[in-house]
């Protein structure tokens, strides 16, 4: 490995190594807390081996109570989810026009009688249901990137955009194209990986001196943090379809291989990121994202409109969806089944070929993944004390409220992720979630759990638990 992947390839060994570096770390993490604006409510503090960082509450959490909410640094909407959500770039918040999503869904203009249909049922929803979508305040870019806002193209711009935009950068259209189509075409989460290169070229140029060891150490730097291994490490050879391990990886190396030629080419601008154009830092951050990245549900503000259309523009629409989860359960069938991290899309894998119009209700989200620099520090227990929501959980819970179910206000309408207390928690207390989706089909499936002694579901639990790098888990009723 050269110099600067091996500086990549750090772990918390390194970061918290020295005590300038320990300073330098702490005080990064305390900067992106008090950004997300919960500095008086966390903080990460470094346990040492194997659970490494960790994040602690600073003031006491009733069960229930919302701790924090977090935009990930880096996010992208799931190919096929773009034929039914149009989304932010940036923050996957809906854009444009109640119409403009029912166009897309419909696939066709709306009719001047459609037209007016819809008018009267956005007239029988509350007048703040319109902030579900950006409006007049949508903005795009030339390369035909959608915001929200001016805020998050702003935002887009500062973490590289302009590096990867065919409209700046209309020399490298060709190459950009075609690295996202292949991206498309193997593994959608190589277009994450685009976005963190474009970060690190922007942050590389913009340096004093942009061809110095300096220059790219700083850019890879917010990156660095994050835990990590290997992509090829980090896969698990799907046991019941008797993957070879020693083929998955030849695999995953050819993959990334043919990328990175690909990204040489988009970069071909920037001969500075030349050292981190290599199959092993690629593989860092493919492996970054398959153990930190989190899905993205942003609930449709559509759902609320369905129901005050005339039916047949709500079958419509469902009727597409349908069909939509119809084909992505079919394309899911061929893809790598490693989809960098997002551990649970909730929605592909819906397999009726002619799905029923209310499970097309539940796909009709916004749907990603994205890399959440506070969210990936807090670690796994079996007895969790907090839980990330996504679906629903764009609703907050009232700090008075000791019941889950009592969800009032503050909706939430962009992709950030919600972490809340399940438990009472007091100051001083690590915030745990679980990794694991306890009580699954998907854990049923694999064990059929029925046994009285709780081995199966211990042995559950410690499989599932390497995918996420634990091979021992150090909660505290494991440790018991
Ligand atoms: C998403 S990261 C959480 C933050 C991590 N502690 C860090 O230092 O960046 C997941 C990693 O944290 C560690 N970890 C999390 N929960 C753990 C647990 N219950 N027991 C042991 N290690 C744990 C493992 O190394 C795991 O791969």
């Amino acid at each position: 490995m050269n110099p600067i992947t091996t500086f990549f390839c750090d772990d918390n060994t390194k970061l918290f190594g020295s005590s300038a570096s320990a300073e330098k770390t702490l005080a990064y993490y305390k900067d992106q807390i008090r950004g997300q604006g919960c500095a008086d409510h966390i903080e990460l503090k470094y346990l040492g081996e194997p659970r490494g960082k960790a994040l602690f509450a600073t003031k006491d959490f009733e069960k229930g109570q919302r701790i924090f909410t977090e935009l990930a640094a880096f996010a992208f909407q799931s190919t096929e989810n773009t034929h039914i959500a149009r989304v932010c770039s940036r923050c996957l918040h809906f854009v444009g026009s109640p119409q403009d999503q029912i166009e897309l869904l419909m696939q066709r203009k709306l009719t001047a009688k459609e037209a007016l249909d819809v008018t009267a049922a956005i007239n029988q929803l509350p007048s703040d249901w319109k902030n579900g979508f950006s409006g007049d305040a949508t903005v795009t870019c030339g390369c035909g990137e959608v915001y929200c806002g001016l805020g998050c193209k702003e935002k887009d711009i500062a973490f590289g955009h302009l590096q990867v935009c065919t409209a700046a950068n209309p020399a490298a259209a060709h190459a950009i194209n075609e690295f996202k189509d292949h991206a498309k075409g193997t593994n959608e989460t190589f277009l994450l990986a685009l976005k963190v290169f474009a970060f690190i070229a922007d942050k590389v140029k913009s340096h004093k001196t942009p061809s110095s060891r300096e220059a790219l150490e700083e850019a890879v730097w917010p990156i660095r943090v994050f835990a990590k291994d290997f992509w090829w490490n980090v896969c698990m050879p799907d046991e019941a379809e008797e993957e070879d391990p020693e083929e998955l990886k030849r695999a995953l190396k050819g993959l990334l291989k043919d990328s990175v030629e690909l990204l040489k080419d988009v970069f071909k601008h920037v001969p500075e990121l030349n050292p981190v154009m290599n199959v092993d830092f690629y593989g860092l951050l493919m492996g970054i994202f398959e153990r930190n990245n989190v899905a993205i549900v942003t609930p449709s503000p559509m759902l609320a409109l369905l129901e005050h259309l005339p039916s047949p523009i709500t079958e419509s629409v469902l009727e597409r969806v349908s069909q939509f989860i119809s084909s992505s359960s079919n394309s899911h069938s061929h893809d790598h089944g490693h989809e960098g991290g997002s551990h649970d899309h909730s929605h592909g894998g819906n397999n009726s070929a002619t799905a029923d119009p209310f499970e097309a209700l539940d796909a009709l989200v916004a749907e990603g993944s994205g890399l959440h620099t506070i969210h990936a520090t807090i670690n796994h227990s079996c007895t969790p004390n907090a839980m990330v929501f996504k679906d629903a959980a764009g609703l907050d819970v009232s700090a008075s409220s000791s019941s889950l179910g009592s969800i009032s206000g503050n909706v939430i309408r962009d992709g950030r992720t919600v972490i809340r207390a399940i438990k009472n928690i007091k100051k001083g207390e690590e915030i745990t979630i679980s990794y694991l989706d306890e009580g699954s089909d998907e854990m049923d499936a694999d064990f059929e759990v029925a046994d009285e002694d709780g081995e199966d579901e211990r042995e559950w639990r410690a499989m599932s638990l390497r995918e996420y790098g634990i091979d021992k888990c150090e909660c505290a009723k494991c440790k018991k």
